[in-house]
């Protein structure tokens, strides 16, 4: 679905990314990962085709995305950090802009809107600050585009919005969708994505599935006086820690632990997380 190539990109004398490769498919909700700054967006951009590469490429669904053809603008729907509604009802903002998209859904964005509490007959500008967060993503899942791009999609949602927030993007995934959804508010992807990339230092240092993460690390609480973890944090059961998993042992991912790890510059969790099945000792 997207294949990045020796991507270079960066603003004015800057570089941002240098010789960046990542290949993204369908039926995955991917989440991007990374500290203020680290260049989430400037990626997402790129993908997007709202930003073009010094050099390399990056193709999605065989288009190259700068050139942002009509048939590769009616299958992606991006959601920027910060949104800008016209002073319309969702009804109508339905009627003057679900044409571009033509698996655009208005039934089921009638029914997203009830699902989030937004009501269709009031002007979007009107509306809180969140209600028109909502009101959009409602609108970019009814569009059902084969990529959906979404930066910091939660920020400015109430606690009980993000996890309706999980459980509608969840139920919108299909076999022939990609989502990606990038964030800094780690907490606010449990038990949503599949896959976890890790952008850090100007490099993707992370694109692993939960299942190939829990294959080869544990993550739970272990007495204050343990040793030989990985990465720990004090809590007030002990320490909060990741562990090689040599047992075959599951344990659920603690995706904010892990991106800890990862930015506290971890050398070992990284070599390990790289390695393959017949490597893993440490
Ligand atoms: N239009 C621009 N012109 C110049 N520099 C920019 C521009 N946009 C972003 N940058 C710089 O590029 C770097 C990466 O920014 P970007 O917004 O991609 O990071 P991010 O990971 O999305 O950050 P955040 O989590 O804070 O949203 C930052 O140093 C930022 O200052």
């Amino acid at each position: 679905m997207i294949e990045i190539t020796h991507l270079s990109f960066g603003y004015g004398k800057h570089k941002l990314f240098d010789n960046l490769n990542l290949s993204l498919k369908p039926g995955r909700i991917y989440g991007l990962l990374g500290m203020n700054g680290a260049g989430k967006s400037s990626l997402l951009k790129n993908i997007a085709g709202l930003a073009a590469p010094w050099s390399g490429t990056c193709i999605v669904n065989n288009e190259v995305a700068s050139k942002r053809n009509p048939s590769f603008l009616q299958d992606l729907f991006f959601v920027p950090e910060d949104i800008y509604l016209p002073p319309i009802t969702a009804k109508q903002f339905a009627r003057s802009t679900g044409h571009f998209y033509p698996k655009f859904d208005n039934l089921q964005f009638e029914k997203l809107l009830t699902d989030f509490d937004i009501p269709c007959d009031r002007e979007l500008t009107k509306l809180s600050l969140g209600q028109q967060k909502k009101a959009y993503i409602a609108f970019a899942l009814a569009t059902n585009t084969a990529l959906m791009i979404m930066d910091e999609p939660t920020n400015g949602l109430d606690i009980p919005s993000k996890a309706q927030f999980r459980k509608l993007v969840a139920s919108a995934l299909t076999d022939e969708r990609c989502l990606i959804i990038s964030t800094h508010q780690v907490r606010d992807l449990d038990n949503l994505i599949d896959t976890v990339l890790v952008l850090h230092n100007n490099h993707i240092i992370l694109d692993q599935t939960l299942d190939q993460i829990s294959e080869k690390l544990n993550f739970g609480i272990i007495p204050a006086d343990s040793t030989g973890y990985i990465y720990a944090e004090q809590n007030i059961s002990g320490l909060n820690a990741i562990t090689q998993n040599t047992d075959s042992s599951y344990t659920k991912v603690d995706m904010e632990l892990l991106f800890n790890a990862i930015i506290n510059n971890n050398p070992n969790l990284i070599t390990l997380l790289n390695q393959t099945g017949h490597e893993q000792h440490i």
